[in-house]
């Protein structure tokens, strides 16, 4: 099979050849679907630390835009349904080429112009990879934030404004100190869903604590632009870079909200 892709002949119906547990039951993304998930009242509230980064990358893997720290910077999510610490590892976006597609997670089947994973992996293990391949749903912790256009986000424009340095795939750019990455949260992590789940491209792991807010940040229409101006490692414009979303299964989705 070619390199796994979003193209008719490498999408994601594809993928189950080269990674059988596509068709496994804990899958992500998925639709949520206000009128089956449950209100847990025993979830607390999620706390980020985000300290500045001495040297990070903004890169084109050829499947995604990655903001990328060195490791061990010492940042961390705590809280909400994690049980221990976890390290921050990546932040990367998937987008549409137009303002009716382009987030993975649904709501009740609406979809939004795209979406950003903040990916932290379970402080128990040595690495993020071991953290990947720890088995079971508690390797990694990835929120998951739904972006629409409208006002400019002043906090993610400095990244947004480094996509034309990293417009092909395998280029990346050194991101400047100063990058202030908790500045991209709201004030308070309130308003989730969270369930288990999985990776979203190969190798499809199934070890992701999801937790994915109800708000949607904002982004202005050039931002969205920029990220559409992104190519793919085949030169073709990297929107559409989502999976569709997979069955539910027996898995319970909670809220932290009524
Ligand atoms: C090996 O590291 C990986 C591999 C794939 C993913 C995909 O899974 C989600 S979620 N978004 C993705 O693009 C990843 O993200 C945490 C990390
Ligand atoms: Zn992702």
């Amino acid at each position: 099979m070619a390199p796994w892709g979003y193209e008719k002949d490498n999408g994601p119906a594809h993928w189950h050849k080269d990674c059988p547990i596509a068709n496994g039951k804990n899958q992500s993304p998925i639709d949520l679907i206000n009128g089956e998930v449950k209100y847990d009242s025993g979830l607390k509230p999620l706390t980020a630390k985000y300290v500045p980064f001495s040297d990070a990358k903004f890169l084109n893997n050829g499947h995604s835009v990655q903001f990328q720290p060195s490791a061990g910077n010492g940042s961390e999510l705590t809280g909400g349904p994690l049980a221990v610490k976890y390290n921050f590892e990546q932040f990367h976006f998937h987008w549409g080429n137009n303002d009716t597609e382009g987030s993975e997670h649904r709501v009740d089947g609406k979809m939004y112009p795209a979406e950003l994973h903040f990916v932290h992996w379970n402080s128990t293990n040595p690495s993020f990879k071991d953290a990947v391949g720890s088995g079971g749903p508690n390797g990694l912790a990835v929120l998951g934030f739904f972006l629409k256009v409208g006002a400019e986000n002043a906090a993610l424009k400095p990244i947004t404004d480094l996509i034309p340095k990293v417009k092909d795939a395998g280029t990346s750019v050194t991101v400047p100190s100063n990058f202030d990455m908790q500045a991209i949260l709201p004030a308070t992590l309130t308003d989730y869903y969270t369930y288990d789940g999985s990776l979203t491209t190969p190798p499809l792991a199934e070890c992701v604590k999801w937790i994915v807010f109800k708000q949607p940040l904002e982004v202005s229409a050039a931002q969205m632009e920029a990220f559409r101006s992104v190519i793919n490692r085949d030169g073709k414009p990297m929107g559409g870079n989502y999976r569709p979303p997979c069955p539910l299964h027996d898995r319970a989705v909670k809220t932290s909200f009524k």
